[in-house]
């Protein structure tokens, strides 16, 4: 089957995944996710973090990424590092910003936000993302500096919106001249066919249609949305809209880093929204595995180079065995699927999101390269 993609990770909050989702988003940023990237400062913690990540997600069948890391722009550059050597396309994103009232040591001045920004490299897999954090944590010269910064040099921008009502009350209260949250991001030239923004539970049908305008997509991360009590976005609305769309796993506000498991949250999450409301169709699991898939790559704006199995794509690719020895499917009745699967079509294909893990996945390719099992020549 086609390689998954991750449209929203935070790599320099994997340490924490599975911990420290008893508060909501703002106090939840404060209290853990602040003082905790700070430490990236330290290039031995940052190596060792980022390399378990990024073997993590490739071992889950991610074959492309886009990474939050941190302010801290060497420790940035480690990270894409550290996935060009493994083979996993990313797209990896050094944190800009420039206001931080709570951890006052980790924030950047407007200047130091800008120059660092502009230390990016290229590898042929691994891109730059220019990532401001979110609209709260940035003054309003450095998000028009950072719009600038991606037009001119026709970059990939990514940042999280509407997540949680406290924080759209924030964006109001310290935007009050703009008519809405993406009406921020769009008056900095930050909302382009370029730009994937994490989450959008809160937005308006208008800001969808600006969405759908711009080309700028949204990455749902169910599992983060449901940890930190956030709210659930309505992905038919979404889709209704054309708004390009992929699937996030949002560590550590989600605790899971794989994207199967963002699969289950987000038809799970789509069938809490069609209990309540009748009129409501809920996801498909072949809508999900597309999301996961082929709609993650169009959200990245890379469905040039992946997505799915087009002649004259990249071969991004996971080899699954279903009845793999201590595996944790059991088929009955059934015959021993062999099959390459490039959409999925039928109840029994739905295993494949239902009931596997990444014992199921035995090999993992990117761009034709075999990336997992790792061999004697993976990076130690
Ligand atoms: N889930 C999540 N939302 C954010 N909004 C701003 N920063 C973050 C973050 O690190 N995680
Ligand atoms: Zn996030």
């Amino acid at each position: 089957m086609p390689g998954l993609v991750d449209t929203h990770i935070h790599a320099s909050q994997y340490s924490y995944a599975g911990t420290a989702l008893d508060l909501p988003l703002l106090q939840w940023l404060n209290t853990y996710t602040f003082p905790v990237e700070s430490q990236f400062k330290d290039l031995d913690f940052a190596r060792k973090v980022y390399k378990q990540v990024v073997k993590r997600t490739l071992r889950n069948g991610t074959t492309t990424a886009c990474y939050f890391a941190t302010i801290h722009t060497d420790a940035s550059l480690l990270l894409g590092e550290i996935a060009n050597a493994f083979g996993q396309r990313s797209l990896v994103g050094k944190v800009c910003m420039d206001r931080n009232n709570s951890v006052k040591q980790y924030k950047e001045t407007l200047q130091e936000s800008q120059e660092e920004t502009s230390r990016y490299v290229n590898y042929p897999l691994v891109k730059p993302v220019v990532t401001p954090r979110f609209a709260p944590s940035c003054t309003g010269a450095l998000l028009g500096q950072l719009g600038a910064i991606a037009k001119n040099n026709n970059l990939h921008i990514q940042s999280h919106i509407s997540e949680n009502p406290e924080e759209v009350m924030l964006v109001k209260e310290l935007f009050p001249e703009t008519e809405s949250y993406s009406d921020v991001y769009y008056k900095y030239n930050l909302l382009t066919d370029k730009t994937i923004m994490a989450h959008g539970c809160y937005l308006s049908d208008k800001e969808l249609t600006l969405f759908r305008e711009t080309g700028a997509s949204l990455s749902h991360c169910p599992n983060s949305n449901i940890s930190l009590c956030s709210g659930i976005l309505n992905v038919r609305n979404v889709l209704k809209h054309n708004v390009k769309l992929g699937l996030g796993t949002d560590v550590a506000g989600g605790y899971s880093a794989s994207l199967l498991d963002a699969m289950r949250r987000a038809q799970d999450s789509s069938k809490v929204l069609a209990m309540q409301d009748p009129d409501l169709e809920p996801l498909t699991f072949e809508e999900a595995f597309r999301l996961a898939t082929l709609g993650g790559s169009q959200a990245l704006s890379l469905d040039d180079q992946t997505g799915n199995f087009e002649v004259g794509k990249d071969f991004d690719a996971l080899r699954v065995n279903l009845l793999v020895p201590g595996g944790p499917i059991d088929l009955i009745q059934h015959e021993k699927p062999k099959v390459i699967v490039t959409e999925i079509k039928n109840n029994n294909n739905n295993k494949i999101i239902n009931c596997r893990d990444d014992r199921n996945i035995v090999e993992v390719f990117v761009a034709g390269r075999r990336v997992v099992p790792f061999t004697d020549s993976t990076p130690e």
